[in-house]
């Protein structure tokens, strides 16, 4: 992919490397399509949110999330390449300061101009997000590509709210909102064993990528790219390019739930 991706650098956002030294399944990756291995045994991923499960989205400094009651399995999802059921804890979005660029996965070396990452952890195995997240096969991240075109009503209503987070540590009480409004229809996916991308970086996290990307339109980019990494009073910074520089693909296959 282009070389925008920095190697063994300093990460300009987190003065920290970049990748785990000796991290052999760090995350975000280049999908190539025809590198991916189809697996006719990968089962259709079930997600079930009930969305009175919403509690609030906030400003973290580095995104902006919209954080789920996660005390029992109301919120879940399972099936896919998962062996249990995993509990739905955050979602959140990474982008671009212009239409370019902004995703942390690209497919064939394309970038997409924002990701949505939907965060669950394994609440067969763990009791909690922070006990699962440094465990192997502790989290699963659904990943979805957002592509520039017509407004996302089901966006809008979280996009209304932004203004009232602009700066980091802000929040606000969200009402009901179902995040299966943001999934593509499709349900083709890729799979990988992968990392968080920002963090502690662990490699707990079972990647599920949907193959197709979901319509969004410029204004509603905008409205992201007005949020604020720094808190109120600080000298402004806008919270743009909040995405992960691409990782060494190591010795991991990317499977495919369709042919
Ligand atoms: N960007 S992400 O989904 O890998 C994540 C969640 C928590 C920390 O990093
Ligand atoms: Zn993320």
């Amino acid at each position: 992919c282009a070389s925008y991706r920095l190697r063994d650098g300093v990460h300009p956002l987190w003065q920290s490397p970049i990748t785990i030294p000796g991290g052999r399944r760090q995350s975000p990756i280049n999908i190539q399509w025809k590198d991916s291995v189809y697996d006719p045994h990968l089962k259709p991923l079930e997600i079930r949110y009930d969305p009175a499960t919403c509690l609030h989205m906030w400003n973290n400094g580095y995104s902006f999330l919209v954080e789920f009651e996660d005390s029992v399995d109301k919120s879940i999802i399972t099936g896919g390449p998962l062996e249990n059921n995993y509990r739905l804890k955050q979602f959140h979005f990474h982008w671009g300061a212009v239409n370019e660029w902004g995703s942390e996965h690209t497919v064939d070396c394309k970038v997409f101009p924002a990701e949505l990452h939907l965060v669950h952890w394994n609440s067969c195995k763990f009791s909690s997000f922070e006990e699962a997240l440094m465990e192997e096969n502790g989290l699963a991240v659904i990943g979805v590509f957002l592509k520039l075109g017509a407004n996302h009503s089901g966006l809008q209503k979280l996009v209304d709210a932004l203004p009232s987070i602009k700066h980091k540590d802000a929040l606000v009480e969200l009402d009901e909102f179902d995040p299966s409004c943001l999934l593509p229809s499709c349900p083709d996916y890729w799979t990988y064993a992968g990392s968080l991308t920002t963090p502690p970086l662990s490699e707990s996290v079972t990647w599920i990528i949907k193959k197709n990307a979901v319509e969004v339109d410029e204004d509603q980019l905008e409205v992201f790219r007005m949020l604020l990494f720094t808190p109120s009073g600080e000298e402004e910074k806008r919270m743009v390019d909040n995405f992960r520089p691409l990782q060494p693909i190591m010795d991991r296959t990317v499977r495919s739930s369709f042919p």
